[in-house]
């Protein structure tokens, strides 16, 4: 079981920094059927980068009919502003999409994704796993070259839509062949939510004796509710780094009934709370979350952001 007492032991005085990197306008929007205006997604990006991230995710480099989403992927990448310290990831699954992205001769680093299923692999990238880590390898040197840093993603760390529950040595598996192929860091994610602080906590104990903690993020979706609790489980063993999307915005294309992100704005609450310093103002990625709200007709919020928003009215 979790020892939730070993937990309150360790709350740190110290303002350590924890990263947070932002989602949402790639994982967030790429599930989204409604498409959403590339300059509505070229403001978004501008304003979070004026939020204190240092990584803000931007677009996927995927082929559009099988992500219609992300289809403006060029006009993207083109038209944001690129502010100093910070990064502007965008997602590459193969060779052809690391081409189209060197292409436009903006790109600072790319994220490449595994999965620890060979069933959402198909589904995902029409290829297994090891199919896929091997396709891997010539995106990554290839990045390298170009000196473009790279990280790596890891689906269905803890459950697979298809396959049920994960086995972590498959997980460690395969984040020990992303960092082996040049990733500066491997983003674990839990695809559909389902991770619990029992499961969790198993999976990142395997995966930790063969990848230290600071070549690790994890990456929760939210579905069950479970993903803050699965971060401080995180922070507990050391991982300093974490992805979330604003208001909690997205899901996968290809795990049905994934909902989006853990939301940053309760994310930042959480850090801000345990001790953490992020760099990254939280008001300003309200007030992102409300403009993003009014420019598509929304009115999905993270907890936070519905909290301080109603005190400011
Ligand atoms: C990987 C492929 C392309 C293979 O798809 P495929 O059909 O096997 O590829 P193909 O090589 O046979 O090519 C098929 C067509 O796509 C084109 N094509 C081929 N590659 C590209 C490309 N890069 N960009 C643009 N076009 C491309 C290619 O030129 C061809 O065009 P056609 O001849 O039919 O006109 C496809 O499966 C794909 O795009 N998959 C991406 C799926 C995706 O984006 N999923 C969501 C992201 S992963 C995720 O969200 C999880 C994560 C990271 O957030 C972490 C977590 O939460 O777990």
């Amino acid at each position: 079981m979790y020892n939730i007492s070993k937990i309150s032991r360790s709350f740190s005085t110290k303002k350590d920094f924890f990263r947070v990197v932002e989602v949402g306008a790639r994982d967030g929007l790429q599930a989204e059927k409604n498409f959403v205006a590339t300059d509505i997604k070229v403001e978004l990006i501008n304003r979070l980068s004026k939020c204190g991230f240092k990584a803000v995710e931007v677009t996927s480099f995927v082929s559009p009919k099988w992500v219609p989403q992300m289809a403006d992927h060029n006009e993207v990448v083109r038209q944001i502003e690129r502010h100093d310290g910070v990064n502007y990831p965008v997602l590459v699954p193969n060779l052809p999409g690391l081409k189209n992205a060197l292409a436009t001769g903006v790109i600072d680093e790319i994220a490449v994704f595994g999965a620890a299923s060979d069933a959402f692999s198909k589904k995902n990238v029409n290829a297994t796993v090891d199919e896929s880590l091997k396709k891997l390898l010539d995106v990554t040197s290839l990045a390298l070259e170009n000196n473009i840093k790279v990280r790596g993603y890891v689906s269905c760390v803890v459950g697979c839509p298809y396959e049920g529950a994960t086995k972590p040595e498959v997980v460690a598996k395969v984040a020990e062949k992303l960092l082996e192929a040049g990733c500066y860091e491997v983003s674990l994610g839990d695809t559909i939510g389902v991770g619990t602080v029992n499961s969790v906590s198993r999976m990142l104990n395997t995966v930790l004796k063969s990848v230290p903690a600071d070549k690790l993020a994890v990456h929760f979706h939210d579905t069950y509710g479970q993903a803050l609790a699965n971060v401080l489980v995180s922070v507990e063993k050391g991982i300093r780094a974490a992805d979330s999307s604003l208001s909690g915005l997205g899901g996968c294309p290809y795990a049905k009934g994934a909902t989006g992100n853990l939301a940053t704005e309760d994310l930042l609450y959480f850090l801000e709370g345990y001790g953490f310093n992020t760099g990254i103002n939280l008001d300003n990625v309200i007030s992102t979350a409300l403009w993003f709200n009014e420019a598509t007709g929304r009115t999905k919020m993270s907890r936070v952001g519905a909290a301080i928003s109603a005190k400011r009215a």
